[in-house]
């Protein structure tokens, strides 16, 4: 396969003056892309930063605009449609490794390191006591009317047989408690986000929810208080998102053996110093573990079988020990908590900037729930509408863009493309649900396309329908499909049905920037700071 013509590599003479960031924020490394638009690559030189109050030019990018400039998308992809016989997987895989190779080189002063994603700090202006008794009914809207490279993937396969015991254990079938036991910590959590009007970073709070969520199944408790916490969650989250990153660098040892020895990025180094930053967290859980009473959620039911030398799974050979249970954990902590928490930002900041499709799916849990309640899991299956903007959200903002690498295991042929045996294939699952033959006007938020009548009515994110798979397909789909899902769902519903939103620091929708982060999951460049305000019954906000 010849692919098309790599980004150029040589710096660009920069026409006019640099702009500043669009959304004004000075401290943030801004970093331009492709000056070709060729492809959607980071630019890979360091820039000069922006002057602080220079005025906003950029923002008249319009949305669309914003879209293509991710990852897959524009002009390159076009081209490989046109000049490949097939686009699929040659195209996609092309794709993938050259946007994580000119992607990873974006950040300065080291021009092969990622760029690392701001994480804020919720605005240290006085909070305003705006608790859920004080402010019962809908206020007036003041939102603006616009509108891996590791080939064998151990812990990866360890992982799934994880979640299915997670399954078996946690969540038994039939029984619609999956996320039941957060139920509490949410709204705590929610009424504690209420009073900081300020402004609140959705993506961290949302963090702590699907990370605490998993934690109380997988090791009995939350592993961040719902407040006060907020260091200990962010060092977490620190902790997911460097891994992502690292995980997504193109690491020049991995294509040129030769030199891996030398470890030139640091990348070996760093990933080393993180797993022992994990391994101490996992080791302080399963010590507190063993010291508390057994218990049912699944790192106790692990640690009785290590006890009692069983297998992991019934009819396997082999019995596990710390280091599996370890890993286990660390496996589904990573690939459990930012893909969810990362899903549900973008969804909240799709709703932002489309306030009528916010509106509808707030009548419509408010049809299905009423004002006197939270919005829970079983209400879910009534929720159509709310179940569109959330495929809608993973077409968009996939939140594993690239899937994960996948190795061939034998010399194979696909649309006239050989794959060489071991040659590691990545699928753009980005493009692909940004595809213009395969859906009407991709770039544009549209949920209606899923609904009885709609273009996409019955297409499902569950592997079985190729131009949607934010959760891959086949053997090694998400071993978390399930419990993803539905936490997806049910922190979309609730954070809509309980609360209404508005931007924080003066940020209006059609300036909100939707530029992405590059890593392995796909964050959002610009963490979404927001100002919620209650819009239930005082009582339904109630906790025990
Ligand atoms: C929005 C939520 C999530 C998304 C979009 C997502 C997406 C993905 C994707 C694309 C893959 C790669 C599949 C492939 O290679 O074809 C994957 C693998 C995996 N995911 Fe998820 N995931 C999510 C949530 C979760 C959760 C909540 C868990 C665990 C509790 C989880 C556990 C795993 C594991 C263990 C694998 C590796 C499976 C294997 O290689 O056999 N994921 N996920």
């Amino acid at each position: 396969m010849q692919p098309p013509a790599a980004a150029p590599r040589s710096k660009p003479t920069p026409a006019t003056p640099v702009p500043a960031r669009p959304d004004g924020q000075p401290d943030r490394p801004w970093t331009w892309r492709c000056p070709s638009r060729c492809c959607s690559a980071p630019w890979p030189w360091p820039w000069p930063s922006p002057p602080a109050s220079s005025s906003s030019s950029a923002a008249a990018a319009g949305s669309s605009a914003r879209y293509r400039r991710g990852r897959g998308g524009g002009r390159c992809w076009a081209t490989c449609r046109s000049s490949a016989p097939s686009r699929t997987t040659p195209c996609a895989t092309w794709r993938g490794s050259t946007a994580r190779s000119s992607a990873s080189a974006s950040a300065a002063p080291r021009s092969w390191w990622p760029r690392r994603r701001p994480w804020p700090r919720a605005s240290s202006a006085p909070t305003t006591p705006t608790s859920a008794a004080a402010r019962p009914t809908r206020a007036p809207s003041t939102s603006p009317t616009t509108t891996r490279t590791s080939s064998s993937r151990p812990t990866a396969r360890a992982g799934a047989r994880c979640a299915s015991s997670a399954r078996s254990t946690s969540s038994p079938p039939g029984r619609s408690t999956t996320c039941a036991p957060s139920g509490r910590a949410r709204s705590r959590s929610w009424s504690g986000t209420s009073r900081a009007a300020a402004g609140v970073a959705l993506g961290q709070v949302a963090n702590v929810c699907a990370t605490n969520t998993l934690a109380r199944a997988t090791v009995g408790r939350r592993v961040f208080a719902a407040d006060g916490g907020e260091g200990a969650s962010r060092e977490f989250k620190d902790m997911v998102v460097e891994l992502m990153q690292l995980a997504g660098v193109f690491n020049v040892g991995d294509f040129v053996p030769a030199l891996a020895w030398l470890d030139p990025q640091g990348v070996v180094a760093r990933m080393k110093r993180l797993h022992r930053r994990y391994d101490d967290m996992m080791d302080r859980i399963i010590r507190e573990r063993q010291a508390a009473e057994e218990g049912k959620d699944l790192l106790s039911v692990l640690l009785a079988r290590m006890r009692d030398r069983q297998p992991l799974a019934d009819g396997e050979d082999g019995t596990i020990n710390e280091t599996d249970i370890k890993a286990l954990l660390l496996n589904l902590f990573t690939a459990g908590t930012d893909t969810t928490s990362s899903t549900v930002e973008w969804a909240l900041a799709e709703l932002i900037r489309h306030p009528d499709v916010l509106a509808k799916a707030q009548q419509e849990v408010d049809a299905v729930v009423g004002r006197g309640r939270l919005v829970s899991e079983a209400d879910l299956p009534r929720l159509t509408y709310l179940a569109a903007v959330v495929k809608e959200t993973f077409r968009l903002h996939p939140s594993t863009p690239l899937s994960l690498p996948r190795v061939a295991a034998e010399e194979c042929e696909v649309d006239g493309y050989r794959i060489p045996r071991g040659a590691t294939l990545l699928v753009n699952v980005w493009a692909i649900s940004r595809d213009p033959d395969a859906w009407p006007e991709p770039l544009e938020f549209r949920p209606d396309r899923f609904l009885p009548g709609g273009s996409h009515d019955g297409v499902d994110v569950k592997g079985s329908d190729f131009e949607l798979i934010p959760f891959g397909a086949g053997r090694r789909i998400c071993a978390g499909l399930s419990w993803g899902l539905r936490m997806v769902t049910l922190m979309t519903a609730a954070l809509v049905h309980a609360l209404d939103w508005h931007l924080a620091d003066g940020m209006t929708a059609d300036k909100l920037d939707m530029e992405e982060a590059y890593g392995l999951t796909l964050q959002r460049a610009v963490p979404l700071m927001v100002r919620p305000e209650p819009r239930l019954l005082p009582s339904a906000y109630a906790v025990e």
